[in-house]
């Protein structure tokens, strides 16, 4: 059996004594699309930034591809990190700088080559050349989206996370957006792990689903199996209903 891209092991972590991830166990495979299911508050972003070393988990393991890289330091860090893509919830768009020199932020050579590769992945994202001059604030949000996208790919990492790829967009757009990370993540091979709310994206992306609450993950499995999981916590948010044993904690504590 291959090496799974990404394993987390007993992770654990507290915020002055509260705890966030109680232990969660994750195991994703290369070329794989999971997608992290929970509610707010549940530790999805704790998990992912312990992932990419923005947080220090209190125990438990993180491999990837075999290796550990929990307390990496300095450019040990610096080179895990450099593995990642990300899409953030709100794009994080530069909007002092055109959508071509967003594209090739993190991508170095001269400009002319940056540019021909800028365009090169907006095109990959269905966006023609006429854009890339434009500043940001000039498109609307699903092809601010659609550029924080071809931004996220053209480093060609190993690992891309998303996080909430849907929100702020209407329902027609979220799905073109879901459908074009399917298309991209499978085409370019890459590992994609993705937190959201929006059960129209786990069906659209996922391969696996696992759900987290309570800082475990509680269930896991194949995305047609969400519908008939025998779990009533799983059928709970699949299906939205405030009633079930999901408690909701309306103040924070
Ligand atoms: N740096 C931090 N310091 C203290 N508490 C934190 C920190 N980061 C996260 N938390 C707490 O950890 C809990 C989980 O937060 P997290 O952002 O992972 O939730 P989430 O599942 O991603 O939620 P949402 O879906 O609303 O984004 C929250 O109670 C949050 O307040």
């Amino acid at each position: 059996m291959s090496v799974p891209k990404i394993e987390l092991a007993g992770v654990t972590k507290a915020f002055s004594g509260k705890v966030v991830l109680a232990g969660v166990d994750l195991t994703v495979m290369p070329g794989e699309s999971m997608v992290i299911i929970g509610g707010s508050g549940t530790g999805k972003s704790v998990t992912m930034k312990c992932i990419l070393g923005l947080l220090r988990p209190d125990a438990g393991s993180i491999r990837i591809d075999g290796q550990e890289v929990s307390g990496l330091k300095g450019r040990a860090l610096a080179a895990h990190q450099a593995r990642f893509g990300m899409l953030f919830q709100g794009g994080a768009l530069f909007d002092s700088l055109p959508v071509w020199r967003n594209v090739s932020f993190a991508l170095s050579g001269p400009a002319r080559e940056r540019r021909a590769a800028a365009l090169d992945n907006l095109a990959r994202v269905g966006l023609g050349p006429e854009v890339a001059d434009l500043k940001p604030s000039e498109l609307s949000g699903g092809m601010q989206k659609r550029v924080a996208l071809a931004r996220a790919i053209a480093p060609r990492p190993e690992i891309i996370f998303f996080d909430e790829p849907t929100t702020g967009l209407d329902p027609i757009m979220a799905d073109v957006i879901n459908a074009l990370i399917r298309q991209l993540v499978s085409e370019l091979g890459i590992t994609a792990l993705t937190i959201t709310h929006d059960m129209a994206s786990v069906r659209r992306i996922a391969d696996r689903v696992a759900m987290l609450y309570q800082g475990r993950i509680i269930w896991q499995g194949e995305r047609n199996a969400i519908d008939s999981a025998e779990n009533p916590f799983v059928d709970q948010f699949v299906h939205g209903r405030a009633e079930g044993p999901i408690q909701m904690q309306l103040r924070r504590l």
